[in-house]
């Protein structure tokens, strides 16, 4: 390219992030059962309905009693309590606890009216029938007070939060069968390259599986996104645009390869041709290649062929970008040092190892088996080289 190019180019990796969402629809909410909430992404603050606990309860297996009772209980001097009934988790204790009295009760259970504190199984003699004896004092800080963990009318999960199993089954517990969820990114899916063969087919010399659609199929779905998996295509001009043509329905198309300098490598040239670049080239390594644009209506992310530089540019700026979440990320001190680019920040793959994080080694944007061998990823901003001992920011991968 010899002539001054009409899009942007060496866009930072913020830059990068923001350009992709800035082209994607806004999404609308909608309400599904909880059973079909896994991964998605709340669409309103979530409000507990009832309180949790809903009263106070035990928190472990024993006697519910008064605590003054038991206060000159002792080896060799216990105190004995006579048991009126029991409290079981879902079938309270009817009465209250009366002086030198005790219930027998049961982790999650309510504390009866009278009681005030819990002596667990394991201190207790007991003659099976009507009557115990401790050998010191119950305990009153062994229950789980009414509301200690939310209560009712608390906003407990924010907008914008992914449905985690934690968060899943907190929403449960707030009271929610329904959740209110944003509607799912349709995002199409292909990959590109004559050498790219579909698993499981023989593999000629030069050849290779199509591990980044698969790998990026996978990150679609766990970033929310519905998936229309449009296969592999050759590195043909005229298969490319009706691949193009087909992802028309979706909201957004990632592609894999041919964004580079080859002679092959058709991906920029057809969006300038048939729709627009927004810009090619990333300030950050691997993945520097990766390139946005449009085709009518059409964001499409054309993601760099290399293995390591297509998950690694997902994760770093389309991931971010389809959710509105930023990469989670640590400060860890490096084991080893870490090399600076002058020009791009450099995501090294990196292995945490007690509470710090070494160099990988395997460098190479081929080696994928790095990404799942290293687990993590060292951000060295442009230009500011991370020597052993320094603090950095790392990202799981
Ligand atoms: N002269 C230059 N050459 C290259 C540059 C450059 O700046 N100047 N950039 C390099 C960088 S960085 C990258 S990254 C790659 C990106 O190239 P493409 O996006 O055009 O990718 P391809 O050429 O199609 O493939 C590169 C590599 O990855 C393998 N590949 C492709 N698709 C898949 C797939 N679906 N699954 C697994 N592996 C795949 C492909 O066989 C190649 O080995 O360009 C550098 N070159
Ligand atoms: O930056 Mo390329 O994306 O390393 O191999």
């Amino acid at each position: 390219m010899t002539e001054r190019p009409s899009f942007p180019m060496n866009v930072t990796v913020e830059q990068a992030r923001q350009m992709l969402a800035d082209l994607l629809p806004v999404r609308s909410a909608e309400q599904v059962p909880v059973q079909q909430a896994a991964g998605r992404y709340l669409a309103a603050d979530l409000p507990a309905l009832v309180s949790h606990p809903s009263a106070t309860e035990s928190a472990l297996d024993g006697i519910a009693c008064r605590e003054a009772d038991t206060l000159d209980a002792a080896p060799g001097r216990p105190v004995r309590l006579q048991v009126v009934g029991e409290s079981r988790a879902g079938v309270p204790f009817s009465g209250s606890v009366e002086t030198g009295c005790c219930v027998r009760i049961y982790t999650g259970a309510p504390l009866p009216p009278g009681a005030d504190a819990i002596c667990p199984v394991e201190q207790l003699q007991d003659d099976g029938l009507d009557a115990v004896w401790l050998q010191r004092p119950a305990s009153p800080g062994d229950v789980r007070p009414e509301g200690g963990d939310f209560r009712a009318g608390e906003v407990v999960l924010r907008a914008g939060q992914r449905l985690t199993p934690s968060r899943l089954a907190l929403a449960v517990s707030l009271g929610h069968a329904l959740v209110p969820v944003r509607a799912q990114l349709r995002a199409a899916l292909f990959s590109t390259g004559d050498e790219v063969r579909e698993p499981g087919e023989p593999l000629a010399p030069g050849q290779v599986y199509d591990s980044n659609r698969h790998g990026l199929a996978a990150m679609l779905h766990e970033a929310g996104c519905e998936v229309l998996d449009l296969g592999h295509a050759p590195d043909s001009l005229e298969v490319l645009s009706a691949r193009i043509e087909a992802a028309g329905g979706a909201d957004v198309l990632i592609t894999s390869g041919g964004v580079s300098m080859g002679k092959y490598d058709f991906m920029r040239d057809l969006l300038l041709e048939h729709g627009r670049v927004s810009f090619w080239k990333v300030r950050m390594r691997p993945g520097g290649p990766a390139l946005l644009g449009g085709w009518r209506g059409l964001p499409v992310f054309g993601l760099p062929g290399n293995p390591v530089s297509s998950l690694v540019v997902f994760q770093v700026i389309v991931r971010p970008a389809l959710t509105g979440e930023l990469p989670f990320t640590l400060r860890l001190r490096a084991a080893t040092p870490f090399r600076a680019l002058a020009d791009r920040a450099a995501y090294w793959r990196g292995v945490i190892e007690g509470g710090t994080v070494r160099d990988y080694g395997q460098q190479g944007s081929g080696v994928l088996r790095s990404l799942s061998e290293a687990g993590a990823l060292v951000i060295v901003p442009e230009g500011q080289a991370v020597a052993a001992g320094d603090e950095v920011e790392v990202m799981l991968f």
